[in-house]
């Protein structure tokens, strides 16, 4: 790992136990910390995400809003999550003159406009058995210090019934070597592509969003280049266990990356598209393109009508 990476790492990685409770009530002052779930039928877990956060909350006053963004369910996504008691805003009801593409970070973009966190921890609502050090830990750096404005989790991600390593299969195939190509400031990161991350409004509004998987990797090279690595630092959180896709599905998933990191890179890539092969009723292969959509939402403080401390739900 190069210097400054190694550097970034040795001075910028905590773990969610080195952020006690006590000192976060004491860090956190006047803030005011939003938790946002991006949800696309998530019925089965979602629930239980939402109420661990709640129970945050409710016994430590660190939380002050819980919001799931419902990204288009088909499921019983938003009733589950509303019983378990978060506020759901769907993706087309947020700031619908501008329509709703698909994917995670068109519900992330959107949820800026829903909530009034100065800190907004996201957390991804397919977690099983989530733990509060999740957004605890997350919270650490942000409340601790002004000059932190993106905190990743890290942690293992076990496959089921695999190692503690074996989960992270986009980040470890494609996503790591991308960095350690085109952005070597931050191979010190280890979960670049980790779901679980809190960012400050004032950094998180100042960007664009991918409109899909890209989302995560778009912020943190973003958050490098428009802030500096100072501004970043990492959490570990220990262990994460999360619902995982198919390999073709994260194949869709590292094409998104892939085209990401290119924009970012080389100035743009053209679109992104990729062609997957099924076995069709005869047995035989038939190829399957998908093109994904490499749009981004602009920075939301561009947004009319947007103010940093006012929600614009319709
Ligand atoms: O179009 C999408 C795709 C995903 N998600 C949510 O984003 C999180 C992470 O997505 P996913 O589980 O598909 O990614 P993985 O964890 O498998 O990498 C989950 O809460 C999904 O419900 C979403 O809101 N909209
Ligand atoms: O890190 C990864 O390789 C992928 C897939 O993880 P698994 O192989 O299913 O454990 O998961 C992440 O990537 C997505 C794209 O950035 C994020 O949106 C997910 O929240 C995150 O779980």
């Amino acid at each position: 790992m190069k210097l400054p990476a190694q550097t970034w790492f040795e001075r910028s990685t905590s773990r969610a136990r080195d952020w006690p409770l006590a000192r976060l009530r004491a860090d956190k002052g006047v803030t005011r910390v939003s938790v946002v779930l991006p949800a696309l039928n998530e019925e089965a877990t979602v629930g239980g995400v939402v109420r661990m956060v709640r129970r945050l909350a409710d016994a430590t006053g660190l939380v002050d809003e819980i919001v799931v963004m419902d990204s288009g369910s088909t499921d019983a996504t938003a009733e589950v999550a509303e019983e378990a008691g978060a506020v759901v805003h769907h993706r087309d009801h947020v700031l619908p003159e501008v329509g709703s593409r698909p994917g995670k970070g068109e519900v992330l973009w959107k949820s800026l406009a829903v909530t009034s966190g100065d800190v907004v921890v996201f957390v991804d609502a397919d977690l099983v058995d989530p733990q509060p050090q999740l957004v605890t830990g997350l919270l650490g750096p942000l409340l601790a210090d002004p000059q932190v404005e993106l905190v990743k989790g890290c942690y293992d991600r076990p496959l089921a019934g695999a190692g503690a390593a074996s989960g992270g299969r986009v980040t470890e195939l494609v996503a790591r070597p991308l960095l350690a190509q085109h952005f070597p400031e931050l191979c010190g990161v280890v979960q670049p592509l980790a779901g679980e991350y809190a960012g400050r409004r004032r950094l998180l509004e100042a960007i664009p969003f991918r409109a899909g998987y890209g989302v995560e990797i778009a912020m943190l090279i973003d958050a490098l280049q428009l802030r500096g690595l100072s501004a970043i630092a990492q959490v570990d959180l220990g262990r994460r266990a999360h619902g995982h896709q198919d390999t073709a599905a994260l194949g869709r998933m590292a094409a998104q990356i892939v085209a990401t990191v290119q924009d970012r890179a080389t100035g743009g890539s053209e679109g992104a598209e990729i062609t997957q092969f099924v076995r069709d009723g005869y047995g035989r292969y038939a190829p399957v393109t998908h093109r994904f959509d490499t749009s981004e939402r602009p920075p939301m403080i561009t947004v009319e009508g947007y103010t940093s401390a006012q929600a614009l739900v319709s």
